[in-house]
């Protein structure tokens, strides 16, 4: 497959070292909006910014290039997306964690949400850890463990970067150099603690799942997720 790597940091050069030794060729490697013919790719592969990540993926809709992203902190326009996806038949995965790992623990959080929702005495909360580099809080990844947890949880309706308040989710995102992603969730009650924690030990689960994704979604139409990838939940 003849890859383009739209953002050509952390994630982009880990995405490229995997694709490589995979047999994929890398044909643009970009830090800009600019500069390069899209068109020329059989798939986009976008870890960039949150203020470049949209137009990136419109652009590969409008050029007929199959687009993964796992950029975070533009999800405002998620919907505006696949709205544009579905008028271009492109094909498209957004996932805010692509790794294996990741995506067997957002299972588990929602089978274990479902069951706590049948126990009052314990009330949730969230903590994500990340390095100083990273742009968005919290991460793309607690925000869809929060949202899982709300869809199956009856007493909780929102989540929040702060804690104590009725019916939310408490984050807190912690920034400590060289930690590539830890997730947390809490439920506690007076005599215990439940705690699920997932800790990525390097970026090579989140670049191997958006290769494999990227492999997956050629030849598709339409709009998918981690779920339909690695066939699973
Ligand atoms: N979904 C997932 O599994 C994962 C998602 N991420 C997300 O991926 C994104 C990138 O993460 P890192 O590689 O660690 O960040 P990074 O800061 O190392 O790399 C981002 C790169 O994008 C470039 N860039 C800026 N404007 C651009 C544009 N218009 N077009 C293309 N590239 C542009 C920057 O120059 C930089 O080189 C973040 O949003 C992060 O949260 C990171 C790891 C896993
Ligand atoms: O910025 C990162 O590094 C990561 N971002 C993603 C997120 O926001 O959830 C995924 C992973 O945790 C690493």
């Amino acid at each position: 497959m003849k890859i383009a790597l739209l953002g050509y940091g952390k994630m982009g050069k880990t995405i490229e070292k995997i694709a490589l030794s995979r047999g994929h060729d890398i044909v643009i490697k970009t830090s800009d909006e600019d500069g390069y013919d899209i068109s020329q790719a059989d798939v986009a592969i976008d870890f960039s910014v949150p203020n470049a990540a949209f137009y990136n993926i419109v652009n590969c809709f409008k050029h007929n290039v199959p687009v993964i992203s796992g950029t975070t902190g533009w999800l405002q326009n998620y919907d505006k997306a696949v709205e544009l996806c579905e008028e271009n038949k492109g094909a498209f995965i957004y996932a805010s964690n692509f790794s294996l790992g990741v995506n067997i623990f957002f299972e588990l959080n929602k089978n274990l949400a479902r069951m706590m929702s049948q126990l009052r005495e314990y009330d949730v909360s969230m903590e994500e850890v990340h390095h100083t580099q990273k742009l968005d809080a919290p991460s793309g990844t607690a925000i869809t463990l929060a949202e899982d947890i709300i869809s199956e949880h009856a007493d909780y309706t929102e989540w929040k970067l702060e804690s104590g308040l009725e019916g939310v989710i408490p984050i807190t995102a912690k920034r400590i150099e060289n930690v590539p992603g830890t997730h947390s969730i809490d439920y506690k009650s007076e005599v215990d603690t439940i705690n699920i924690t997932h800790t990525a030990h390097s970026r090579q689960g989140f670049a191997l799942g958006a290769v494999v994704a990227a492999e997956w979604l050629l030849g598709k139409t339409g709009v998918f997720t981690m779920k339909d990838v690695l066939n699973i939940g």
